[in-house]
């Protein structure tokens, strides 16, 4: 059975990943440094976990090595947008500077292959729309820009060391799993679901919707909602193609279906049966005011298309989360 590390794995979507592979009994070891990971969100008790960072090159050479790793799944990174823009070193510190430590050890270690969490962020401001894969790069804050020069760096690794690699352009990773037994749980958190589902709860006083005056139908920010599940599923369908000897291959990960800020509070209301408490705000810097995906290539080149396409769908597994055992949020590591 094939062999992969995952880096970030007791993050929100590497978890979820992590999950999916055990479950199809894949070999899996995590390497966390648990920042902003929770070590209860790896549920498969044979799941092999070490705490430790990607930026210490002998440990990651020792892991591949004792373990024969096939393939790296490549979470492990910051991901605060606005964080990015006031504090640049963080993000090209961890994002690119350790994660080359991680090509390295690679490298030294002699595996091959890279499965990497890029993002919708390194576009920028959009020229057309929906947005495919030759699209122009050019992010308009730090944290994109650290995944569009990691991008650059690994395509050189491709050509020079034969690195091969998958890109995972993913657009708004959301909901949580099926079962309610993970989720997402950041600190701070960020992302618009678990907000508005925090301000329901009265854990928030309300939802701040940052921007009424963006040119688009309401006037409010349009993003493309996918599942985290699908995109786990994408990891592994990634994974196998590697692993037959095709790529490299970049793919977006979206569903194609743009909403808005507007429209999210509204479709939470009806998934939830509960009356969401809204303020209005200014524009938050750094928002594009679309950003929907044609995620045609990854239907093509690796037979994945999201299954979680209803909105409501995805806000409720996200509502199961927060209502579950756990009520949105784990432990102290
Ligand atoms: N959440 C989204 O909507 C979204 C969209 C596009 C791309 N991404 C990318 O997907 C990946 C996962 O995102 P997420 O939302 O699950 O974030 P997350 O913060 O929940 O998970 C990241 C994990 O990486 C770990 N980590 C960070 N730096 C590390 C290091 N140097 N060594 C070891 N572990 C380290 C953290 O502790 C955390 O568990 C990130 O690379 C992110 O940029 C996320
Ligand atoms: O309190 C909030 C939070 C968010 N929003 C709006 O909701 C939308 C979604 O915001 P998120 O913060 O949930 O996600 P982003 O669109 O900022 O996502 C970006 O950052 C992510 C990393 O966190 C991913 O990389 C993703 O690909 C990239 O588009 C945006 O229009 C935002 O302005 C609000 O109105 N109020």
């Amino acid at each position: 059975m094939s062999t992969v590390l995952v880096t970030g794995g007791a993050g929100y979507i590497g978890s979820h990943a992590v999950r999916a592979l055990a479950n199809l009994n894949y070999q899996v070891i995590v390497l966390d440094n648990l920042i902003y990971g929770h070590r209860e969100a790896i549920v498969n008790s044979e799941v092999r976990f070490v705490e430790g960072d990607i930026a210490n090159k002998a440990l990651v050479i020792d892991i591949l090595k004792t373990y024969k790793v096939d393939a790296v799944m490549h979470f492990a990174a910051f991901a605060y947008v606005g964080e990015s823009v006031t504090e640049p070193t963080k993000y090209y510190n961890n994002n690119l500077a350790a994660s080359i430590t991680l090509l390295d050890a690679m490298r030294e270690a002699g595996c091959k292959n890279i499965i990497f969490s890029s993002t919708c962020a390194s576009y920028g401001s959009p020229k057309y729309m929906p947005i495919d894969e030759a699209h122009p790069q050019e992010p308009i804050n730090p944290y994109g820009a650290s995944k569009w020069m990691l991008e650059r760096v690994i395509k050189d690794y491709h050509h020079a060391y034969g690195i091969n690699y998958a890109f995972l352009r993913y657009f708004n990773a959301s909901g949580c799993s099926a079962d309610g037994l993970i989720g997402e749980d950041h600190d701070p958190e960020p992302h618009l679901i678990p907000l508005i589902l925090k301000a329901i709860k009265g854990e928030r006083d309300a939802i701040t919707v940052f921007g009424t005056d963006y040119e688009t139908p309401d006037g409010t920010c349009v993003r493309d909602y996918i599942h985290v599940e699908d995109l786990a599923d994408a990891h592994i369908k990634a994974f196998t193609y590697l692993l037959s000897g095709k790529g490299p291959v970049i793919c977006n990960l979206g569903t194609g279906v743009g909403y808005s800020v507007k429209e999210m509070i509204d479709a939470a209301e009806r998934a939830t049966g509960k009356k969401v408490p809204v303020k209005y705000g200014e524009r938050r810097a750094g928002d594009p005011s679309h950003l929907v995906a044609n995620a045609e290539k990854a239907w093509k080149e690796l037979g994945w298309k999201a299954r979680y396409v209803n909105i409501e769908e995805i806000i409720a597994t996200a509502w199961k989360w927060e209502n579950g055992e756990r009520s949105g949020r784990y432990g102290k590591n």
